[in-house]
């Protein structure tokens, strides 16, 4: 079967924002997929979890700007049987909005090649996490932003353009400043159209090396088993993540690191490295011989699923055995501190880092605390309580606890 590049999602989107600001209710209305799906986050109503959901974007050649662009390969313009283009697949990655999930929206952006900053128009701008999700995307190195006003059903003329200006604020002379605003309805499927063409515009499939060896960052791992399956009938462990670079095909030997905990005589914790074959390899409903980077891709191995269940390996890095890569827990760096506390309702001025001080770190999807060693104006040693994989040039950023909440305070690049 010849391989065609379509088939799979080829870049990955990742949304941001405040609670409630509509980042669920928009990837349903690109993809037509709910993504929060755990009892707990249907009753309350918010993501915990990162949610995942592909979907296309066709053109259909008959029908004029915007309506050409389209999420479902049937052009509701015209009549039927007409077969509008599938442009891309993308992956898109939603993450929570709520300020105690900081953490969590900090593993997904580290996946994320482009984001979609969601903005309510009802409330002021920018509420805490609207602030905090911005300067996050920024410490992780995101360069392609769109920012999506929401909610603008809800909201009178005047209101939107006020909510327009206090966004022009926001952006004025940062990063993001040319960043396109789209306003939109996500519940009602408003603009959506519009929204797709500034994606194919401003949002496009980085450049991946196919040379190197294959990289994977996993974000989920679980085990795909009905409960009473007999073990002959068992199906083995499946990690999910994206490959960053090299390719993946079925029968390749595959290494998981750090890998599993193993406790060591004295009770101290190991981790040792997991070593299997890749089974079989998708892409939401699509199935793949081959995996290129770029889309949310699961990866079915020989492991016992007792070992992927339940997210156990997340924060792991998935590649070939003959990619050396050093397992590291302890980090030296030069980083950079947020002049100020952000995330918080109140204003508070970040004071220095200390010596002992507790700190969260996320480094690709792994998620670790640290207590720093040392600590000088521009350089900081951290000893991490979990080992992870180090990879030279990839971005650490440390999270420090406020009033009892983890706020995103400062980043570096690691050097090995
Ligand atoms: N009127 C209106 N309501 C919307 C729109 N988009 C989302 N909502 C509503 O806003 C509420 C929150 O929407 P979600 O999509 O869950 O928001 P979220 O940003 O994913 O929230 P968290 O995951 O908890 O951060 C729901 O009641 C939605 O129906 C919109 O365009 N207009
Ligand atoms: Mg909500
Ligand atoms: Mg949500
Ligand atoms: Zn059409």
């Amino acid at each position: 079967m010849a391989y065609e590049k379509k088939e799979q999602p080829e870049v990955n989107i990742g949304t941001a924002g405040h609670v409630d600001h509509g980042k669920t209710t928009l990837v349903y209305s690109l993809t037509g997929i709910w993504t929060s799906k755990h009892s707990e986050e249907l009753k309350r109503g918010m993501t915990i979890k990162l949610g995942y959901a592909d979907g296309g974007i066709y053109r259909c050649s008959n029908c004029p700007f915007p309506e050409e662009y389209q999420p479902l390969p049937e052009c509701k313009e015209c009549p039927s049987g007409s077969e509008p283009e599938l442009l891309r697949r993308i992956s898109y990655v939603d993450a929570p909005g709520h300020e105690i999930l900081m953490t969590t929206m900090l593993s997904g952006a580290a996946i994320m090649d482009g984001a979609l900053l969601v903005i309510a128009a009802n409330e002021k701008c920018p509420q805490p996490q609207t602030f905090e999700h911005f300067k996050a995307l920024e410490i992780i190195g995101i360069k392609n932003l769109i920012i999506v006003q929401n909610k603008v059903d809800v909201v009178s003329r005047e209101r939107a353009r006020e909510s327009y200006n206090e966004i022009k604020r926001l952006i004025e002379g940062t990063w993001a400043e040319n960043a396109p605003i789209i306003p939109i309805s996500a519940l009602k499927g408003a603009n959506i159209d519009v929204l797709m063409a500034a994606i194919q515009k401003y949002i496009p499939t980085p450049e991946r090396d196919l040379t190197k060896p294959p990289l994977m960052h996993i974000v989920r791992s679980f085990d795909v088993n009905k409960p009473g399956t007999p073990p002959e009938k068992l199906a083995g462990g499946v990690v999910g993540g994206t490959l960053s670079q090299g390719e993946l095909k079925i029968g390749d030997e595959i290494v998981i690191l750090p890998g599993m905990k193993v406790k060591k005589s004295g009770g101290r914790e190991e981790y040792q490295a997991i070593y299997t074959e890749v089974t079989s390899l998708r892409f939401g409903e699509i199935e793949v011989e081959k995996a290129l980077p770029g889309g949310l891709l699961a990866v079915g191995t020989k492991l016992d699923p007792s070992i992927t269940k339940r997210d156990q390996l997340i924060g792991n890095v998935l590649t070939i055995p003959n990619n050396k890569l050093p397992i590291i827990d302890h980090i030296e760096m030069e980083y950079h501190l947020l002049e100020r506390v952000v995330g918080a309702k109140e204003f508070i001025t970040a004071r220095p880092i200390q010596a002992k001080e507790r700190l969260m770190i996320t480094i690709g999807t792994a998620l670790t605390k640290g207590v720093v060693e040392r600590v000088s104006s521009n350089v900081i040693e951290i000893s991490l309580s979990k080992p992870i994989v180090g990879i030279s040039g990839s971005r650490a950023v440390f999270s420090r606890e406020i009033n009892g909440k983890w706020r995103l305070a400062g980043w570096g690049i690691l050097k090995l």
